[in-house]
């Protein structure tokens, strides 16, 4: 797949990559559907900071909430993207030898007024966050919508590198351990599938 290929590329050479052509239309349509019911159905939760003891719910610092998705599941369009993110994988571990074993994948649904505070995906003492992928739902979204997702330079870290509009179907990926980013405050509800290539063979550990 083209829309592969120019990821790993960029990914080699920035570290992070942007890409509209990588999940197919008809499948982000889907996702956003099943979010949307699974969220009217109250499954989703508060997402939290940190690691086990010290999570807490701090709105100030991340306005999402999140449903964990199972590649096992009754729900078609998840299991469709944990095929895709299997290719990927696949993908990733040839090119770049990374050793990775499974992708841990939930919804997010940021409130109107909240975002995510500067941070890097990859928790202090744990390594097993390799490469973070995040794919946007919302089939209307424009500047004045506002939540961007700002990415900073590893070398410089004052510089921004790139603000991305969150558009329907634009998937982002870069490494988790380097790239510091940044969810700005949106003006609407803002819907997305975030996830996590990992190398280690625990599922969940509930970080998020
Ligand atoms: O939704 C985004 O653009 C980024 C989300 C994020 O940084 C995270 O969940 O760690
Ligand atoms: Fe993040």
């Amino acid at each position: 797949m083209n829309a592969i290929n120019d990821i790993l590329s960029a990914l080699e050479t920035h570290g992070w990559a942007v890409c509209d052509a990588l999940i197919p239309a008809s499948l982000t349509h889907r996702l956003f559907t099943e979010g949307q019911q699974r969220w009217e159905q109250g499954q989703f939760h508060d997402a939290r900071i940190g690691r086990e003891q010290q999570l807490a719910r701090v709105t100030s610092i991340r306005g999402d909430s999140i449903l964990w998705l199972e590649p096992e599941s009754q729900y078609p369009a998840s299991q469709e993207i944990f095929q895709l993110t299997g290719l990927m994988q696949q993908a990733l571990n040839r090119y770049f030898f990374l050793g990775l074993k499974q992708m841990e994948l939930h919804y997010a649904r940021y409130a109107s007024g909240t975002g995510y505070a500067r941070h890097l995906d990859q928790h202090k003492n744990t390594t097993f966050r390799k490469i973070t992928l995040v794919s946007y739902l919302n089939p209307e979204w424009s500047q004045a919508d506002g939540g961007e997702l700002v990415l900073y330079d590893p070398e410089n870290p004052r510089l921004e590198i790139q603000r991305i509009l969150p558009v329907a179907g634009r998937t982002v990926i870069f490494r988790s351990d380097l790239i510091e980013h940044e969810v700005l405050p949106c003006q609407k509800p803002r819907w997305s599938i975030t996830g996590w290539f990992r190398d280690d063979e625990r599922l969940y550990d509930m970080a998020a």
